[in-house]
């Protein structure tokens, strides 16, 4: 069993895009009266400062910069959680597909990685977080107490990513939506620095045919469970 933390275990959920990790941290946070961090804004606000800042995206020493001077906080107010930048508002922003793409190649560098991990490391050191993203099982906390791949098929998963986009008005048609899901999953399976993958001892939860509610139940029983054996089970 790994070291009692000061504010409960460490929760990790990975996994491919539009497969419900933000959904469910979201919930399973409230549920458990933990911390969500949602280290995939992280990124995004990684890319959207790059992207105002004329800095390339194979520009390591630029990146790396930039990453030193960048600020990236959470400002939690009730059910809201806002992503700021240097104290900037960016929550919005971050999220379009413009930068969801530019953030999955940026994510790729190494010294992007390697800022974000020591911040990630900080945040969830004591425990009582969730974090969701590609490599917290894998790589930021191989020693979570409980971790999760959540997936889904790639058609289901672009499919919710377009009701999504169609709901913020954004133009884009279903299979143009399902190949952009599909390529970012290549890019994020296939990069040499914390590719997504399933850590050995994660939980695999296949979304395809699961509510969401399904889906938090689920994940719910198992980290009350691990709670019970006290951590590692
Ligand atoms: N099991 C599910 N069934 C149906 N829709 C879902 C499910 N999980 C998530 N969604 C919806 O799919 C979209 C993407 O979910 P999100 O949590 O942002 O995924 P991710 O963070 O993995 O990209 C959201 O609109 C969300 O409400
Ligand atoms: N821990 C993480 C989180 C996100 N990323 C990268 C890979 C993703 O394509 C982008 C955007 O992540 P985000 O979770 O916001 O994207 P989705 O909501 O899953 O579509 O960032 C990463 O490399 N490592």
């Amino acid at each position: 069993m790994s070291a009692v933390r000061e504010n409960g275990v460490i929760v990790a959920i990975d996994g491919p895009s539009g497969a419900g990790k933000s959904s469910l941290t979201k919930l399973l946070a409230k549920r458990l009266g933990y911390i969500h961090i949602d280290t995939g804004a992280m990124f995004r606000a990684v890319a959207l400062s790059a992207k105002r800042a004329g800095i390339a995206s194979d520009d390591d020493k630029g990146l790396a910069e930039l990453c030193q001077g960048l600020e990236i906080s959470f400002a939690r107010d009730g059910e809201t959680c806002r992503v700021l930048a240097n104290g900037e508002d960016v929550s919005s922003e971050i999220r379009t597909e413009e930068i969801g793409l530019l953030t999955s190649t940026i994510s790729a560098r190494k010294p992007v990685r390697q800022a974000l991990l020591e911040m990630q490391r900080r945040m969830g050191a004591k425990g009582g977080v969730i974090l969701e993203g590609r490599d917290i099982g894998t790589v930021v906390f191989p020693d979570a107490e409980v971790k999760f791949f959540l997936s889904a098929s790639a058609e289901e998963r672009g499919r919710r990513r377009y009701l999504e986009l169609a709901a913020r008005g954004e133009s884009a048609t279903l299979e143009e939506t399902i190949a952009k899901v599909i390529q970012r999953d290549r890019q994020d399976e296939g990069r040499e620095h914390a590719p997504l993958k399933q850590a050995e001892d994660a939980v695999p939860i296949d979304s395809t045919s699961l509510s969401i509610e399904q889906v938090l139940e689920l994940m719910e029983r198992t980290v009350k469970e691990r709670l019970a054996q006290g951590g590692k089970g």
